[in-house]
């Protein structure tokens, strides 16, 4: 060995190989609880190489599904023709187009939804928004573009893709949003559509956090998204957020009130109303909602023979 060059160490490698399984087994517990899907985790896999989805053995993914038992597993892998032993982001093309036609078998029930989550400002949006990309990561949110600066902490590329007018004019030319809309009277908004169109075609749910203006637009162009309203638990406590949060001047919090007013009264336009009353609960509340949409859909259509 040269000098400098760093010894083996067997404890790390130890370590990573526990946390690695520590992984996999949570991938395999969120699969068997219905908190993933099967198809999100298929395809999460073969996005990224190295991935806890990825290094998941095939036989191990396919027998956290309820109801697979090892010889529906040891059937399944026959007819796929996937060998024992397979890891999940190692399967070839032709597999990996097979085990999407298996799915379409197998979760027929489930149809990705588009859902919009709305409400006045400072109600909890980001925050119940950001629990539920903690949590349940499965539900995919799209990153907004907009004018306005980035506050202390907003990161460019995660919070928002912070762009000029200019390129907000051009991306509205380029038909680039799927919605946009000026909120506040003071800076734009909008969802990019490529990627809230690619995260649904992978059959993945997509959460959007956006204004009531953008509500509609989403209403009229998908007619079978689901609207959830965030309401707060009283018009005081929504005050004392709104101030609490520190990021808006007097002037800027007045402006957002007024807009507040307008979209508290749009509750009836929507599909649910949620009030956040405990950040953990309206999260759940919202999840509930998801898995419902994305199951209904699939009733209707095999009641309608599709
Ligand atoms: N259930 C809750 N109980 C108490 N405080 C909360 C709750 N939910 C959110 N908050 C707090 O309220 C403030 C506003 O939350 P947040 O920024 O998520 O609102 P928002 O609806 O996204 O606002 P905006 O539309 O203005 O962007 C934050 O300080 C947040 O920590
Ligand atoms: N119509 C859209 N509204 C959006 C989008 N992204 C965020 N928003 C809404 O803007 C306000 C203000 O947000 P803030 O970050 O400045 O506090 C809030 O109601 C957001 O939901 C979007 O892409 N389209």
């Amino acid at each position: 060995m040269t000098a400098g060059a760093a010894m083996p160490d067997p404890a790390a490698a130890g370590r990573a190989a526990i946390e690695a399984r520590r992984a996999r087994a949570a991938v395999k517990r969120a699969l068997g609880a219905g908190q993933r899907g099967p198809r999100d985790v298929a395809e999460r896999a073969w996005q990224e190489p190295g991935s806890p989805e990825a290094l998941l053995r095939f036989s191990e993914y396919a027998a956290s599904l309820r109801g697979f038992g090892p010889t529906r597993v040891e059937r399944l892998m026959a007819d796929l023709g996937i060998a024992t032993g397979k890891r999940l982001g190692a399967l070839g093309n032709l597999q990996r187009e097979r085990v999407r036609g298996w799915l379409d078998d197998v979760d027929p029930s489930r149809r990705p939804r588009l859902i919009v989550l709305a409400g006045p400002t400072a109600v909890g949006k980001g925050t119940v928004a950001q629990y539920v990309r903690e949590h349940f990561p499965q539900i995919r949110q799209s990153v907004s573009a907009t004018t306005r600066a980035a506050r202390p902490g907003e990161i460019d590329g995660v919070h928002y893709a912070f762009v000029s007018d200019a390129d907000f004019d051009r991306m509205i030319e380029e038909r680039e949003f799927l919605e946009w809309a000026t909120v506040h009277n003071q800076s734009r908004y909008g969802t990019p559509r490529s990627s809230v169109q690619a995260a649904l075609d992978e059959g993945s749910s997509v959460l959007l956090e956006i204004d009531l203006q953008g509500a509609r637009q989403v209403r009229e162009s998908f007619p079978d998204a689901v609207l959830l309203f965030l309401a707060p638990p009283s018009w005081d406590e929504l005050v004392r957020r709104l101030v609490g949060r520190g990021t808006e001047t007097a002037s800027e919090r007045e402006r957002r009130l007024e807009t507040a007013k307008v979209e508290l009264a749009s509750q009836p336009e929507f599909d649910a109303t949620i009030v956040n009353a405990d950040v953990a609960e309206a999260a759940h509340q919202v999840v509930e909602r998801i898995l419902a949409a994305e199951a209904d859909d699939g009733a209707a259509r095999t009641r309608s023979g599709h």
